[in-house]
């Protein structure tokens, strides 16, 4: 079984599937998977990604400061770096492709899209305890794993212009990391309570889901 379709973080995918299916299947989404994205739609969705990516990294490190123990700062301290020191490097080198500098990336206004989603995950972590701020967080995380799976299964373009970004999320690495989220997120569910609190946590986890899809619209 995928990692995204067991535990906690399946029954909330299904309980939302509706949401969760315009996240994963959405136009932009096609576009990417058979190459037929605009190369300026790309472009604009990694400068606003790296925008997110800023903050999802703050949220990391507010998940480490929630964190029930020593296992779940790790986790959170590792996710951190791997955003500050591997992601968003990687978005920094295919903006230089087109000229871009990391100055005008980090310049550029965030769009309204970018600013609900973040700060909607920053105040679910502040508001609320670790569970609250997992569970938003895990749309992003495991959402990705499926989409890379999902571009993969259809088949490799000759030439793809986005193969390096679908790679990235289909790999081995990548979906290694969705199967340890998947437990990380079960063990914090039990520990914390979430058969008492899923109604809360489905709520929590639509509005990601929402925000996801949102995202690559872009609505500036
Ligand atoms: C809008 C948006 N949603 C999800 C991701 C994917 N993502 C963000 S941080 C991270 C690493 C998690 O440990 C992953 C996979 C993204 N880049 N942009």
């Amino acid at each position: 079984m995928k990692p995204w379709e067991r535990g906690l973080f399946g029954r909330l995918r299904h309980d939302a599937s509706v949401v969760w299916k315009s996240y994963i299947d959405a136009p932009f989404v096609r576009a990417l998977g058979d190459g037929s994205l605009p190369r300026e739609d790309f472009r604009a969705y990694l400068v606003q990604d790296y925008l997110y990516l800023n903050h999802f990294a703050r949220a990391y490190a507010l998940a480490a400061y929630k964190a029930p123990d020593l296992a779940g700062m790790r986790r959170a301290a590792r996710s951190m770096s791997t955003i500050v020191d591997v992601e968003a490097a990687l978005h920094v080198s295919l903006c230089a492709e087109w000229g871009m500098t990391e100055a005008e990336m980090a310049a550029t206004p965030e769009t309204l899209a970018t600013l609900a989603y973040t700060r909607f995950l920053i105040e679910r972590g502040l508001s609320g305890d670790a569970l609250d701020l997992m569970v938003a967080m895990s749309a992003c995380v495991m959402g990705y794993a499926e989409i890379g799976d999902r571009l993969r299964e259809r088949g490799a373009v000759e030439n793809h212009p986005y193969a390096s970004w679908i790679n990235t999320y289909a790999g081995s690495d990548y979906q290694a990391i969705a199967e340890e989220e998947a437990d990380a997120l079960d063990a914090l569910g039990a520990r914390l309570g979430a058969e008492a609190r899923y109604e809360i946590l489905l709520a929590e986890f639509t509005t990601a889901s929402r925000l996801e899809a949102a995202f690559w619209t872009g609505a500036a």
